[in-house]
């Protein structure tokens, strides 16, 4: 895969020189050999949520994700790459997934974490597939937080099918399904998918028991999962915020879990030491506003990055 690095661009504080950097200057082409870090890789897909009847646009999404990212200062971390973009232009979703998957495990086994950029949601099996394949015998846990269970079934993947897609996978290799969804609507979720979750021993907190004074709760939810898994896979559905802060959706949310919240949660999973992969989906530029839903999603993917432990 060649890796086109043209997006890097952005403000250069001339007189400070180390102390004033900023993304742009910051990542590399992801090679052989380099040392650990975080390693962005795109998935530029619309098959999902086109066949789950949502406004398509999210192919756009690592693009413009990059460029939101590339003028953010840098602080101290790991070391940042670009791992190129796995395309899914055919419509033929099962193979990119296979690619995404390959992707992923490949940066794993070279001992860095994988930073995926959707796609619409479909892009969580992709990605968590490359990361159990890496991650052989570790009990998986997930950490989505979304609107929407997306526990549907169908005939088909979707970007509405991922987590039931994942829970048959975890079936067929007899691994236990550890499923924490962060921020769902009564509104957007049918019974049957409220049934479905429960179903398959899911785990979940409403986005109206998400507010800034429920934050304490919901923390303590959060660390008694991840202490009960031995890894974690983070995965952000952008439509869990607000649609006044993230316009740039497929289902915007009418009510939506605060950034302040969802970058408080994030951060804890980042400090655990236990985050093996991290994505952020669902982001369509079509529909933003003078790059609001961007700089929102670039501020949770720095987030990420600015309190990881490994
Ligand atoms: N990625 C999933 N999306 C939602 C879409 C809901 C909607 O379009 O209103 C779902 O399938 O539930
Ligand atoms: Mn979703
Ligand atoms: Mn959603």
């Amino acid at each position: 895969m060649t890796i086109d690095m043209s997006m890097w661009t952005g403000r250069i504080d001339g007189a400070e020189g180390e102390l004033a950097r900023r993304w742009h200057q910051v990542v590399q082409p992801l090679a052989a050999g380099v040392a650990p870090g975080i390693a962005i890789l795109g998935f530029a897909c619309d098959e999902g949520v086109r066949r789950n009847q949502g406004r398509t646009g999210a192919v756009a999404g690592p693009l413009a994700l990059r460029k939101a990212l590339a003028n953010l200062a840098w602080h101290p971390t790991l070391p940042l790459y670009d791992a190129g973009t796995v395309n899914c232009d055919d419509g033929d979703l099962d193979a990119a997934h296979q690619r995404l998957a390959a992707a992923v495990t490949a940066i794993v086994q070279a001992g860095h974490l994988p930073l995926v950029l959707g796609g619409g949601h479909e892009t969580a099996y992709g990605h968590w597939l490359g990361l159990a394949n890496a991650h052989h015998g570790k009990r998986i846990g997930i950490v989505n937080f979304d609107a929407h269970f997306d526990l549907r079934s169908a005939a088909e993947a979707t970007s509405g099918t991922p987590f039931a897609q994942i829970a048959a996978e975890c079936t067929r290799r007899g691994q236990s399904f550890r499923y924490l969804c962060l921020g769902v609507a009564e509104t957007a979720n049918t019974r049957a998918l409220f049934e479905s979750a429960a179903k398959l021993g899911a785990e979940w907190r409403l986005d109206s028991d998400m507010t800034a004074w429920q934050l304490a709760d919901a923390r303590h939810q959060l660390a008694e999962f991840v202490d009960s898994v031995d890894v974690v896979y983070l995965t952000i559905d952008l439509d869990v915020l607000p649609a006044a802060q993230m316009p740039a959706v497929s289902a915007p949310a009418g009510y939506g879990v605060d950034i302040s919240v969802v970058e408080a949660l994030v951060s804890k999973i980042a400090r655990s030491g236990k985050l093996i992969g991290a994505d952020l989906v669902e982001f369509n530029p079509t529909f933003d506003q003078d790059s609001h839903g961007a700089k929102a999603a670039a501020r949770l993917a720095w987030s990420i990055t600015r309190q990881l432990r490994r």
